[in-house]
């Protein structure tokens, strides 16, 4: 049996007041979030409203102007996305971005062998040195095919294996990436990020271009690798069967403010996100009170 989703324990994603600005441009403003193992919140808003900014902002794609981001207790402003990774956040793009002449396998085993590799907190010129060094020696090491690198490499397949058979991709294991049908891509996607044996889990709009049946699939298979795998999830969607039938949590952006937050049935009532997203439309044919 699953295990029950704790989300009471200390945040794992904390975002703080985080602004950005580009140019004369406030993409998101006084942004505030924390995930908890156990979470399966929803970020939702128009076009433009800065949801994926804040996901760039969270991994660090992009610094804040202002506010904190702090990944497992630690402050991560100004941190590199490969370390942030390592603290424990992982990430799908909303334009998918698979390595796309390597296969599923390979996709996933990358992911799975950057975890492994050498952790780098900061900007520490000492463990940079120690982190070349052991490139140096993983390189001989492969070229020579030790007892060691076999065994890791066995391992490294072993796990990738699982991903792809837990997000229902076992069939496609020698394809390469980009001749997956696009539903199929973007559950590789997801498998690639869990690679990464993230706490924390961050979709950006992982069912856009799927068809109704693949987006009902999808909802249950993001339900299961929370409890599976005890993460924390943040949502990016327009698809507010998806984002309402699974968050339990929902923060809607516009203009890069937080216009609401709360459970959904809060949410799709709220005067100021019918007008500024869903439309009047949407109370008609869902029903809800304004
Ligand atoms: N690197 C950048 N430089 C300048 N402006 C940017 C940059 N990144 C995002 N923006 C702007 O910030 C605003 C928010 O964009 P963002 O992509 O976060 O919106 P979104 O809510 O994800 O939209 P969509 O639902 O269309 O993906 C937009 O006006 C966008 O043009």
């Amino acid at each position: 049996m699953s295990p029950t989703p704790d989300t009471t324990g200390a945040p794992l994603l904390e975002a703080d007041g985080v602004s950005i600005q580009f140019g004369g441009l406030r993409a998101l403003t006084e942004f505030r979030l924390a995930i908890r193992q156990g979470d399966l919140q929803g970020l939702i808003g128009p076009n433009g409203a800065g949801k994926t900014t804040a996901f760039n902002v969270l991994t660090g794609v992009y610094k804040p102007t202002q506010g904190e981001v702090r990944v497992a207790g630690k402050r991560v402003n100004g941190w590199l996305p490969h370390q942030i990774n390592h603290l424990g956040l992982a990430r799908t793009f909303q334009n998918i971005r698979l390595f796309r002449a390597l296969t599923a396998l390979d996709n996933v085993k990358v992911a799975c062998r950057a975890q492994g590799a050498l952790h780098v907190e900061g900007v520490d010129f000492g463990a940079k040195l120690r982190g070349a060094a052991l490139n140096y020696r993983d390189w001989w090491r492969a070229l020579l095919l030790t007892p060691g690198f076999m065994a890791e490499e066995r391992e490294l397949t072993r796990q990738a294996e699982h991903l792809l058979e837990v997000m229902g991709l076992s069939h496609r294991r020698d394809e390469e990436a980009r001749n997956l049908p696009y539903g199929e891509q973007r559950r590789l996607e997801i498998a690639r990020a869990l690679g990464t044996q993230p706490k924390v889990l961050l979709l950006d709009e992982p069912a856009a271009g799927m068809n109704t049946r693949e987006k009902a699939d999808l909802m249950v298979l993001i339900r299961k690798l929370r409890d599976e795998f005890s993460l924390g999830i943040l949502v990016i969607e327009h698809d507010m069967k998806l984002v309402m039938g699974i968050c339990e949590k929902i923060t809607v952006l516009d203009h890069g403010e937080t216009i609401a937050k709360g459970a959904p049935e809060q949410v799709r009532s709220d005067r100021k996100v019918i007008e500024a997203y869903l439309g009047d439309n949407y109370l008609e044919t869902h029903g809800g009170a304004a």
